[in-house]
């Protein structure tokens, strides 16, 4: 059959972006700190990961878009708040709940992450 991409964990979390000039973390997308449903995505023909994130709200904004790398460092800097980097900038997610993030980590540290 098919093997298409398929989404192999989905949670809640507000994006964050590090913003190295002024040094604090900064809310992805355009608006407010709001929680985002974020997945990722697995593609088994070509064994690459991505993690997409659409806000909650109407307009459903993808405010990250981003391939994990294989053996990419997965930091869990807290229960709540994981982060990583990819040649651009840095990453965290602040998730809704500790179930969610270990739910998340599981599938980064499990699939093409190391933690
Ligand atoms: C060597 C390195 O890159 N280290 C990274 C973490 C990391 C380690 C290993 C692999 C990947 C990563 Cl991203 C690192 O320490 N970074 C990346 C940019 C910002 C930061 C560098 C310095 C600061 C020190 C405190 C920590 C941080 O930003 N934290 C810790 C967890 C905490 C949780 C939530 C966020 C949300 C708001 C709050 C804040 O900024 O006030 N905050 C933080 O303060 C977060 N920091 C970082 O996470």
């Amino acid at each position: 059959g098919c093997i298409g991409i398929s989404s192999i964990c989905q949670v809640r979390a507000t994006v964050m972006l590090y913003d190295d000039n002024n040094k604090r973390w900064v809310p992805a997308g355009s608006d407010s700190p709001s929680f985002s449903r974020v997945q990722i995505y697995h593609n088994p023909t070509a064994n690459t990961f991505r993690v997409v994130g659409r806000k909650l709200q109407a307009d459903q904004q993808v405010v990250i878009n981003c391939p994990i790398i294989k053996g990419m460092k997965y930091n869990q800097a807290t229960p709540n708040f994981h982060q990583w980097r990819d040649p651009k900038q840095v990453w965290g997610l602040n998730f809704g709940s500790k179930e969610d993030a270990a739910l998340f980590a599981n599938s980064m540290t499990g699939g093409p992450c190391i933690s």
